[in-house]
């Protein structure tokens, strides 16, 4: 028998339950819940990450819908216990979702959600910031003043490189890589070159745009390239920020023979998925290159690094917080509840993923729609037309 595992419980007498495997953010999701007559169950327990036994137990005998994070193992056990319970209902609290077999999901009619949009500029703050840090060596700097070391200015301390005018590469340019690569563009004025299997028509419209505001400035303009192959962009770029999803043809993308392609001193920031990087070929390229330097956010066996990653002074490590800022992660909360309680209420799927902003409106009630379900057309669940 699986342990029983501790909740915190709001509106007991509530028609439908749901069930959310950690505490989220802010409060409207809870409110939102509850005004629509459900029971909310938010697992309390200590431990971080969340097995399938401790998920099967606070599933129980019903429960319409849960609320999950991207470190649990959404597999066939998991679709099959909460279809077992009456549940039709998931939704990550991730715009990632490959830790959900979806293929599972539809197997017993489960809808999966995710929170795509409401952590787009987030994510991409945050790899501009490793880009940055990376660039002009902060975290070193830092470590340095606080040991006492900074014995006075000197014309080689800490010299790092320039943004200006270099060109950033991005591997992936959906809404995150997107708008990273803007940041960095518009910022930094760097030229662009990008690798997608899909063109970015309004990525490319924007840096010929900036490109020309720029020259009839006076100043150098910009340029873009959508480039032929991920070699391409990581021969000529001098930064490269990963930003696919994690599936089969992602896996290891970047590997020691394409470490090996990219320049000396180039710098590689993961805002993705650890295991979109080979982590034990990086640990080596870093070593035998020590101009090379690394912003990572996501490790390949979270939450461990592997072996000598830590004791790097070329990388930069920070624990998967590229979505951590307050705003988007209540919004995020939004979301995955409120794609749980619209398709437990029967209603359709919002019409664009990528244009969530009537979900976050907190002075007005959110549309009669799920936000976001991933296996929709798998389903057939019907679209909104709102
Ligand atoms: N570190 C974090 O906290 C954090 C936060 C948000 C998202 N993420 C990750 O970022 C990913 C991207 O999020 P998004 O909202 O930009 O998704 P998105 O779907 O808008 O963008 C992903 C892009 O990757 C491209 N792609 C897929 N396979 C590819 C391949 N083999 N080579 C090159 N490009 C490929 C797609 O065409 C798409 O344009 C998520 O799936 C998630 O894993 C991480
Ligand atoms: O996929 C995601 O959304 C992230 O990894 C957490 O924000």
């Amino acid at each position: 028998m699986a342990k029983p595992v501790s909740v915190e419980v709001w509106n007991p007498n509530g028609k439908y339950r749901v069930i959310s495997t950690k505490p989220m953010p802010g409060t409207r999701w809870i409110n939102l819940l509850i005004e629509q007559d459900c029971r909310v169950e938010i697992c309390t327990e200590k431990k971080t990450i969340l097995s399938v036994e401790d998920i099967i137990a606070l599933i129980g005998n019903k429960c319409d819908g849960v609320i999950g994070q991207l470190t649990e193992d959404w597999g066939d056990t998991l679709f099959a216990a909460l279809s077992r319970a009456g549940g039709k209902a998931f939704s990550n609290m991730a715009v990632g979702y490959n830790n959900v077999d979806v293929n599972a999901a539809n197997k017993y009619g489960v809808a999966v959600g995710n929170t795509p949009g409401v952590l787009t500029e987030t994510t991409a703050e945050l790899a501009a910031s490793l880009s940055l840090s990376a660039a002009r060596r902060i975290v070193e700097a830092d470590e340095f003043m606080r040991a006492g070391l900074y014995d006075g200015w000197l014309p080689h301390l800490f010299v790092g490189n320039l943004l200006k005018g270099q060109t950033v590469g991005v591997i992936g340019a959906g809404r995150i890589g997107s708008a990273y690569a803007r940041m960095m563009v518009e910022g930094f004025k760097m030229n662009l070159i990008y690798y997608d299997l899909y063109q970015a028509t309004r990525l490319e419209k924007f840096v010929t745009a900036y490109g020309e505001f720029l020259k009839s400035n006076g100043e150098q303009p910009v340029y873009w390239k959508r480039a032929s192959s991920m070699d391409e962009v990581l021969r000529e770029a001098d930064v490269i920020s990963l930003h696919p999803v994690l599936d089969k043809t992602t896996y290891h993308l970047i590997n020691k023979e394409r470490l090996a392609t990219m320049k000396k001193e180039a710098i590689l920031v993961n805002c993705s998925r650890g295991p979109v990087v080979d982590e034990v070929a990086l640990v080596e390229h870093l070593k035998q290159n020590p101009m090379f330097r690394v912003g990572l956010d996501v490790f390949e066996d979270e939450p461990f690094m592997k072996p000598g990653l830590a004791e790097m002074k070329n990388a930069i490590v920070v624990p998967h917080i590229a979505s951590a800022s307050k705003w988007t992660r209540e919004g995020m909360a939004t979301l995955a509840a409120l794609n749980v309680l619209g398709k437990i209420k029967g209603y359709p799927i919002w019409g664009d993923p990528n244009q969530v902003a009537p979900f976050l409106n907190e002075n007005a009630p959110p549309p009669a729609a799920c936000p976001s379900i991933v296996n929709a057309k798998a389903l057939g669940l019907p679209v909104s037309k709102l």
